[in-house]
């Protein structure tokens, strides 16, 4: 267990705020938000209530203008009604058939994990700044729409992060975040416009390489979810379905996300795991010592290691505990809706509030501490906690779910088996500032770190 209280040093923690608010009126209480009403669920048991068990009456996806612009009620993320469940259905469907969680997804992780360990060689120990941890989970996304990997320094692969980062970090301004309240203020306000430039410019590309991948002949009936959709796309021509769903519209919106279900949250999750091992260097060592004594240092970890190495994947649950990427999600009531002793109508805006969850002191012994055993019993072994709401719970739940899981704990484990992470020279553990930076999601701030390969 870390020594430092992790939460103390973060400043304007609306998580706390949130939590007096939430004492004062109950954990469920409404507050204007612009013109329009939001009901905040706050804390485990509001979240589960809601999120499980009520999960049809706050199910559909709220408003984010400055997104809305240009996925139109596409895709997955960001649809509702017909198009949004078929479109999850078949998303979940041909991730599952093209190994998603299986072996086939772990073979392709643990060959990028090789690609990342090169990179960080070639520093020689020297420091490295975070943006190169955030290089292998594209692949293993881009892989899946593209049917290949890219190497690092491929200039349509860096084109390809620069705008899925400058989406992020635009889609998260103060001024963006106004304009998603105030959707009038489009005319004052500079990102609505920079992000629908920046997804032309992505959707041009995209283009560009589902046509190279067409042309590469294969004997399986799909080798990517790109092609996959296509063929769908064809039948529905052929059937002559009125209500088209299978459209090259939806087939750049559901490619969009993808690309920023897995890029952003999985890379960025690495990014905070290997600060939190920079400044917590005992727990480094001890998910190491796991490492060196059950797998070695040679072979690389595999799926079914997380059984053995509990300690490992309870340092990967509580990074992304910790690290919170995402505080909330709005949801949105697709109808009217009598909920305990409450009238919330239809259309209202809600936010189960995942930080609180995450942060609930009645489910974590030190919900503000970098704390592994959050996740291990007395005996060491893993225990999953119904509160652990990373991903979001019920019928909205993270569709890449397993993919990131299976990513997080080999790109962890592998990074850890090979390299000891440390500060720079001149900087020490408490000067490593683990306050996050707020954008689209919740990223550390910039950093540099040096890793010394193990013997
Ligand atoms: C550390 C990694 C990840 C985290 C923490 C994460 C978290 C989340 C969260 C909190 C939501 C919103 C759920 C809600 O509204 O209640 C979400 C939705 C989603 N995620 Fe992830 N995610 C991760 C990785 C991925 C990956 C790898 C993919 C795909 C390859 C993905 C695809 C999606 C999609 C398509 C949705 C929209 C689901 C819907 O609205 O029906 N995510 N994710």
């Amino acid at each position: 267990m870390s020594g430092k209280t992790f939460y103390s040093t973060v400043k304007y923690n609306i998580i706390n705020i949130v939590f007096q608010l939430a004492k004062k009126y109950g954990p469920i209480f409404s507050f204007h938000f612009g013109s329009a009403k939001a009901v905040v669920f706050v804390g485990y048991e509001a979240n589960k209530e809601a999120l499980v068990n009520a999960h049809y009456s706050f199910g559909d996806r709220g408003p984010i203008p400055i997104a809305d612009n240009f996925q139109q009620n596409h895709g997955v993320f960001l649809s509702n009604g017909e198009i949004w469940k078929v479109t999850r259905r078949f998303m979940l469907s041909i991730l599952r058939d093209l190994g998603m969680g299986k072996r086939p997804i772990e073979t392709r992780i643990i060959e990028e994990l090789q690609f990342l360990c090169e990179a960080i060689q070639a520093y020689n120990g020297k420091p490295f700044a975070k943006k190169v941890l955030y290089l292998a989970a594209p692949n293993i996304t881009f892989g899946m729409l593209f049917g290949r990997r890219f190497v690092y320094d491929d200039p349509t692969f860096q084109r390809m992060i620069t705008i899925m980062d400058e989406l992020v970090i635009n889609i998260g301004t103060p001024a963006a975040k106004c304009y998603n309240v105030f959707p009038i203020l489009k005319y004052f306000v500079k990102e609505p416009a920079f992000v629908m430039d920046r997804i032309h410019q992505l959707n041009e590309i995209l283009k560009v390489l589902f046509k190279e991948a067409k042309e590469v002949k294969s004997e399986a009936s799909f080798r990517t979810y790109t092609e996959a959709f296509v063929q769908k796309e064809e039948r529905e021509i052929v059937a002559d379905e009125k209500e088209k769903i299978f459209t090259e519209r939806n087939l750049l919106a559901s490619a969009f996300d993808l690309m920023l279900g897995g890029t952003e949250t999985t890379s960025t999750t690495i990014q905070w795991c290997i600060l939190f091992m920079m400044k917590y260097p005992h727990i480094q060592k001890k998910a190491q010592d796991e490492i060196k004594s059950v797998i070695g240092l040679e072979r690389p970890p595999r799926w079914e290691d997380q059984k053995v190495l509990p300690y490992c994947l309870a340092v990967a649950h509580e990074a992304q505990r910790c690290a919170n990427i995402f505080q909330f999600f709005p949801h949105f009531t697709p109808s009217d809706v009598h909920y305990k002793d409450y009238f919330i109508p239809k259309g209202t805006l809600t936010i189960p509030l995942f930080s609180s969850v995450l942060n609930d002191e009645t489910q974590w012994e030190t919900p503000n501490q970098f704390n592994p055993n959050h996740f291990l019993d007395a005996d060491g072994k893993f225990v999953k906690k119904d509160a652990f709401y990373a991903f979001s719970k019920g019928r909205r739940v993270c569709a890449g779910e397993s993919l990131a899981r299976m990513e997080l704990f080999l790109f962890i484990t592998g990074l850890l088996q090979k390299f000891t992470f440390t500060p720079p020279p001149g900087v020490s553990t408490d000067d490593l500032d683990i306050n996050p930076v707020a954008v689209f999601t919740m990223r550390p701030k910039s950093y540099k770190v040096c890793a010394t390969p193990r013997q």
